[in-house]
């Protein structure tokens, strides 16, 4: 069987299964009926996941699969039309202050204090979390330090690259030692050395215990990173399971993909675009 093959309405119970079908007794996060519309558009259809703790795991999907809103459900900045979402044991709409003691969120599009430094925004979140300040400050330090942020500590946000906004934004959700970590692509715009580093920071996280939950397009990463994989299209979950189950005889997790997401049909080698490239002639009026 691959992982598990969720049925096309949303009733699937949501168990997380080993390969030897024995249910583990830890689930970092468990959702329920989980719906979402905008206006006519059904952004997530009736979800139910549990993700077993520990892990690192993968949401992947198409454009527009809705992974993006899934996680802000997930995470309490969106609110859900219907269903429940339980994180590290906490409900997230019931219990909002349990759930956010115990989350880190790089959400897409993070938007950051700009005229604050890293180096102040580590500060500032230290506090907002209760940290004391030795212990913001010395955690703070191993961040930038680990992250290649220690040169530009001392620079405004509003300065900083695409990938360091990444990497200050990992910082910022990490310096509480959270136990669930959620990030939404956060390897977008990061350079190779910089997701080298990030990559590694996230496997030591998650080998003391902790989860990482992240999104992404790129399967070549999601096949090397994580050990459990969730593969969404079109607001529903197609399959869920360790990754050797989702991936399943498939030569790859992103051949697999394709197929779970039935992305055929859109070969760009016939001729509906035969007015692209060299060949193609001028157009005349
Ligand atoms: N605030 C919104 N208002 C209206 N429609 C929205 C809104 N947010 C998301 N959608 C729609 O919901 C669907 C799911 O979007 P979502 O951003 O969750 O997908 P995604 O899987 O994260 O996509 P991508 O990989 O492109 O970021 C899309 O059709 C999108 O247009």
């Amino acid at each position: 069987m691959r992982g598990r093959r969720m049925p096309d309405q949303g009733d699937a119970t949501g168990g997380t299964y080993g390969t030897d079908g024995a249910r583990p007794a830890l689930s970092a996060v468990r959702v329920e009926g989980l719906w979402k519309r905008f206006g006519e558009q059904v952004a997530v259809a009736g979800i139910d996941l549990e993700l077993p703790a520990g892990q690192f795991i993968g949401l992947v999907g198409p454009n527009g699969a809705g992974k993006t809103t899934t996680l802000s459900m997930v995470t309490g900045l969106l609110r859900p039309d219907m269903g429940r979402v339980v994180v590290a044991g906490h409900d997230v709409w019931a219990d909002p202050t349990e759930v956010k003691a115990r989350i880190g969120v790089l959400p897409e599009g993070l938007r950051l204090f700009e005229r604050l430094s890293g180096r102040e925004l580590l500060g500032y979140m230290g506090r907002l979390r209760g940290l004391p300040g030795e212990e913001t400050d010395k955690r703070a330090t191993q961040l930038l330090d680990i992250l290649d942020l220690a040169g530009s500590q001392h620079k405004l946000i509003v300065d900083y690259s695409t990938g360091m906004r990444k990497k200050i934004g990992l910082a910022a959700a990490l310096l509480h030692n959270p136990e669930v970590l959620f990030l939404d692509e956060p390897f977008e715009g990061v350079d190779p050395v910089s997701a080298q580093t990030i990559r590694g920071v996230l496997e030591r996280y998650t080998a003391s215990g902790a989860t990482v939950v992240f999104s992404s397009h790129v399967m070549e990463l999601v096949e090397s990173l994580c050990d459990w994989v969730a593969v969404m299209a079109a607001g529903r979950i197609r399959a869920a399971g360790p990754l050797a189950d989702v991936r399943g005889s498939a030569p790859s997790l992103q051949a697999a993909f394709l197929e779970l997401v039935g992305a055929h049909g859109r070969d760009a080698s016939g001729d509906s675009l035969d007015w692209l490239g060299g060949n193609s002639g001028t157009v005349t009026r």
